[in-house]
């Protein structure tokens, strides 16, 4: 068994929780409120410049030139495409991009992605490709599951987030990143292997709490 399948069958129960959350289901259904989604773009927006630099770091890291220009790739795809969705929408709230670029992250995006950065520097390019895969994997897989659903890729306010991670051009990042955790897990000892569930299972379970805490809109419990 390829070790992506291994980690995708053994993380079943929390990918599942990860799909049912009401956030997940608002969008899907178009009733989430927009403001609860507008805080989530802000947050991502804050979330995806770090998850852009471990693009980078894959670059720093990769050993070959053919790797090299993917994470070159993923970086521009992030900045230039996923994150020009988040400026169409801060358009779409009637707010300047700059705004989204210079708010303040909640505990759990800094917890988020500032766990990435660490696995990224301090790890081999596996450790790295394990902690940034379920964001691409479960956004993509979310992206197919809401697009699914009749007239929800076509919703006046959520189509075109439907629209963008169920794309293929998403889905190819995705692939390629998978086929990357495979390559560079084949013949590892079973105690790197352990190590690297442990990172997918801790970015899964940030997924998680990403849904949750736009949910609740939820910054520092100790400004309320
Ligand atoms: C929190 C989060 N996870 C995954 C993605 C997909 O890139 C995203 N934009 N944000």
């Amino acid at each position: 068994m390829k070790f992506s399948e291994r980690l995708h069958k053994e993380l079943q129960p929390i990918w599942r929780k990860n799909h049912a959350h009401p956030f997940v289901k608002g969008i899907g259904d178009g009733t989430l409120d927009k403001e609860k989604f507008r805080f989530f773009m802000v947050q991502d927006y804050l979330y995806l410049m770090d998850y852009a630099k471990l693009f980078a770091i894959g670059v720093v890291k990769a050993k070959d030139v053919e790797t090299m220009g993917r994470f070159a790739r993923l970086l521009d795809g992030t900045l230039n495409e996923e994150m020009a969705l988040h400026r169409e929408y801060a358009k779409k709230f009637g707010v300047a991009e700059e705004e989204f670029e210079s708010a303040s992250p909640s505990p759990t995006t800094l917890a988020y992605t500032h766990y990435m950065l660490h696995v990224g520097q301090n790890g081999t390019l596996a450790d790295l490709v394990a902690a940034i895969l379920p964001c691409m994997w479960s956004y993509w897989e979310i992206g197919k599951e809401l697009n699914e659903i009749p007239g929800a890729s076509e919703h006046e306010f959520y189509g075109e987030w439907i629209q963008m991670y169920s794309s293929d051009e998403f889905g190819q990042l995705a692939e390629w990143c998978i086929e990357l955790l495979d390559e560079l897990t084949v013949g590892l000892p079973e105690a790197d292997l352990k190590r690297l569930e442990e990172i997918f299972l801790n970015t899964t379970r940030f997924e998680y709490m990403f849904w949750d805490m736009s949910y609740n809109q939820a910054m520092w419990p100790t400004d309320e």
